[in-house]
């Protein structure tokens, strides 16, 4: 499905902040925010492919009514000082601050005993002291306004069942994500809700060149372990992305939604036996009623 589906306007008056939204999914879901009327600053480390970004973005959905804007900022969700940096410059241009996407990341595949530290650690700094770094900053912005925002976390379905090949990434998902579920029971006193979004394979340039490089690509279909038999849409993630940034999903907090067309549930002991033929399943079938008849003599 490649429809927006929240009502036009559905972000009017807001102001997210997305890191990583210069490439692939943050740039994406900030193309839809920007469509339903929030402002949006995107961040990353390298400005000139945010400039480029943000332009490209205010050709395709540029309104005249003031809404829908972008910033680009450099920042490096690691360092404390360039955070505060994007948090004053984003107030200074838009006047507040509603949303936190933190969706920047840093990934590639190899096994563990390969790894250097500092290839552990670039890793688990990006996408885990960003992630906390980030929320902290903007969180105490919130506090201390009086202000009720949402922050989103871009997940993995690994940060839960764990992966081999990815470990640091998935140590820092994991580590992320239980971040949310503390801060969303710590700070819904604040009306400040944390959510997180566990997407399966969406294919982005960043995230192939990482995990599907050749002659990787050729071993593995990344959707044969998927029931839909598909990756997912850009569009989709966005839909969703929207909705629990947006006041519609007001109730919602602490909560991660797999949207991976079910490939996490292919855990299940016996979901392989899709290759059985309706013949074999025939000789199966009499197979265990003649083993129940025979229980019964
Ligand atoms: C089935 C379908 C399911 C499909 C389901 C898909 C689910 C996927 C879920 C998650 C997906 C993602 O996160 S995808 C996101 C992908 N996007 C990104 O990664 C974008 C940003 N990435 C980057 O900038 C780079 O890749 C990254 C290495 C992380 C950081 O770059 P830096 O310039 O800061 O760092 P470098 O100096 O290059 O490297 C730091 C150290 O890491 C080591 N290093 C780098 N690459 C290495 C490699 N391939 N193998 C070993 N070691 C490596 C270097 O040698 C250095 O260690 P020393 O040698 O000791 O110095
Ligand atoms: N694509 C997929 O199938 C899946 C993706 N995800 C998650 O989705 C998110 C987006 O990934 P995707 O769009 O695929 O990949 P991209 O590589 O396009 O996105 C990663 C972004 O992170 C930014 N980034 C990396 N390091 C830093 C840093 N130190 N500070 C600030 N920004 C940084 C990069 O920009 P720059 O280099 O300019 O800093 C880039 O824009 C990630 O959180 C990823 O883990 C999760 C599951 C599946």
């Amino acid at each position: 499905m490649n429809q927006g589906m929240l009502r036009e306007g559905a972000l009017q008056g807001k102001t997210i902040i997305v890191t990583g939204g210069g490439t692939g999914l943050g740039k994406s879901m900030s193309r839809y925010f920007l469509q339903l009327g929030a402002n949006v600053t995107i961040c990353s480390r390298r400005q000139n492919v945010l400039d480029e970004a943000a332009k490209e973005l205010m050709d395709e959905t540029g309104r005249s009514d003031g809404s829908g804007q972008v910033l680009a900022l450099a920042c490096d969700v690691r360092n404390p000082q360039e955070i505060e940096n994007v948090i004053a410059e984003t107030v200074n241009r838009f006047g507040r601050i509603d949303g936190l996407l933190n969706n920047s990341a840093g990934n590639f595949i190899s096994p563990t005993e390969r790894l250097s530290y500092k290839a552990f650690d670039v890793i688990v700094d990006i996408v885990l002291r960003g992630t906390y770094y980030f929320t902290l900053a903007v969180g105490k912005h919130w506090i201390e306004n009086q202000i009720k925002g949402t922050v989103l976390n871009i997940s993995t379905t690994y940060a839960q069942t764990g992966s081999g090949y990815v470990v640091p990434s998935a140590v820092a998902k994991g580590g992320a994500l239980i971040m949310t579920k503390s801060l969303a029971a710590e700070w819904g006193k604040y009306g400040i809700r944390l959510n997180a979004i566990a997407p399966g394979p969406f294919p982005t340039k960043g995230a192939w060149d990482r995990l599907f490089p050749e002659p990787l690509m050729k071993l593995m279909d990344p959707t044969s372990r998927i029931p839909l038999k598909r990756v997912g849409e850009h569009q989709e993630l966005a839909n969703l992305a929207a909705y629990l940034l947006s006041d519609f999903s007001g109730f919602v907090t602490g909560e991660c939604i797999t949207i991976d067309g079910g490939e996490v549930l292919m855990a299940g002991e016996f979901n392989h036996l899709e290759q059985v033929s309706s013949e074999m399943w025939d000789v199966i079938e009499q197979t265990i009623k003649q083993a129940n008849r025979a229980s019964k003599s």
